[in-house]
């Protein structure tokens, strides 16, 4: 008999979406059909056990043990005893596509492939708020502090907002169907929890209005579908000015992108990746052609053209 084996692909995601900080985040498709995410195999077997493969399986920590996909099947093997009296005898493979410290939620993508395989696995034995709880904590102890916008959309998909209530978590927006989302990673590292160290302890009374009356805004054009208005507040007063230095050439990738029509341009998460809105696709095209050229620092480095992905994780075979 074969062993029983559930597999779980989780989309890459921009953090922040330049207004948001730490409360918006976007779930990302390349529309040339590329998955870009990881995933995570879990199947039966007698001790637990995590192999790794894919581009960027050689960054990862060495040691088992210091992989996130091994914390959180510890986290969930314990949930499972103490919730459902229950024991999930497994081994895990992860498969690590994306880059680690890139901005484009690289630990989100294995943590959350890595609790959905393993929850399906246990036959649904979480419910969503529940598992989005696991992915949240986890997510925090890699970067300092728990922050959804990465775990979020990459395990709901599209774009979505977080509530800080325990249920819903989060919850997901309407967006414009018609944007291309350009994203550039420069093949560089940039470490989450000392970008978050950049930032400051406490914001003047002005940049908190901004970022109230943007995000609200933002909100309120989504669901008027009044694109002009919602590009204008794509703009960050929290992270963008304490975390550009980290990126060379930032300033030029957004002239270069603002001067070819992009709605919008800003840092994916805590970067390096950086993300521009189009509206026609050969202008994604002229973007992305700049990008690739100027903005990546080594071989490391890629671009995609994306839309956003309303999926999620999902199960592949
Ligand atoms: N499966 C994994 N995927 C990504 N990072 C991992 C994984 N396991 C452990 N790590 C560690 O977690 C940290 C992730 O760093 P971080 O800057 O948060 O990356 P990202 O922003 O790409 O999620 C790194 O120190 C990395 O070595
Ligand atoms: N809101 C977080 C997002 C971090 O995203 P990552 O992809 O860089 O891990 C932050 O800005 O710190």
């Amino acid at each position: 008999m074969t062993a029983k084996t559930t597999k779980a692909f989780a989309p890459a995601s921009i953090g922040n979406v330049s207004l948001g900080f730490d409360l918006l985040g976007a779930a990302l498709q390349p529309i040339d059909g590329t998955q870009l995410g990881d995933w995570v195999e879990v199947t039966d077997a007698s001790a637990f056990s995590l192999s790794v493969d894919g581009n960027f399986a050689d960054r990862l920590p060495p040691g088992i043990e210091n992989n996130i996909v091994t914390k959180c099947y510890t986290f969930f093997q314990n949930k499972l005893t103490s919730i459902h009296k229950a024991q999930l005898n497994v081994k895990v493979h992860l498969h690590k596509a994306l880059p680690i410290g890139s901005g484009l939620g690289s630990s989100a993508s294995s943590i959350v492939a890595a609790f959905y395989a393993l929850n399906e696995h246990a036959g649904k034995a979480f419910s969503e708020d529940a598992l989005l709880t696991m992915m949240g904590e986890l997510e925090g102890q890699i970067s300092g502090s728990v922050h959804y916008d990465n775990v979020a959309p990459s395990y709901i998909g599209g774009l979505v907002l977080m509530t800080g209530q325990a249920s819903p978590i989060a919850a997901k927006l309407p967006c414009f169907d018609n944007w291309y989302w350009v994203v550039c990673y420069s093949g560089i590292t940039v470490s989450t929890a000392e970008a978050r160290r950049l930032l400051p302890k406490q914001y003047a009374l002005s940049d908190t209005l901004d970022f109230g009356r943007q995000l609200s805004v933002f909100v309120h054009c989504l669901y008027t579908q009044n694109e002009t208005l919602a590009a204008k507040m794509m703009t960050d007063v929290i992270a963008e000015q304490h975390r550009k230095v980290l990126l060379p050439r930032f300033d030029d990738a957004r002239e270069a992108c603002m001067s070819n029509n992009a709605l919008a341009f800003g840092i994916s998460g805590s970067g390096p990746t950086v993300f521009a809105i189009a509206r026609e696709l050969d202008e994604a095209k002229t973007m992305q052609a700049w990008l690739e050229k100027e903005y990546i620092q080594n071989s490391d480095g890629f671009s995609h053209i994306c839309q956003l992905d309303d999926k999620g994780t999902t199960l592949i075979s």
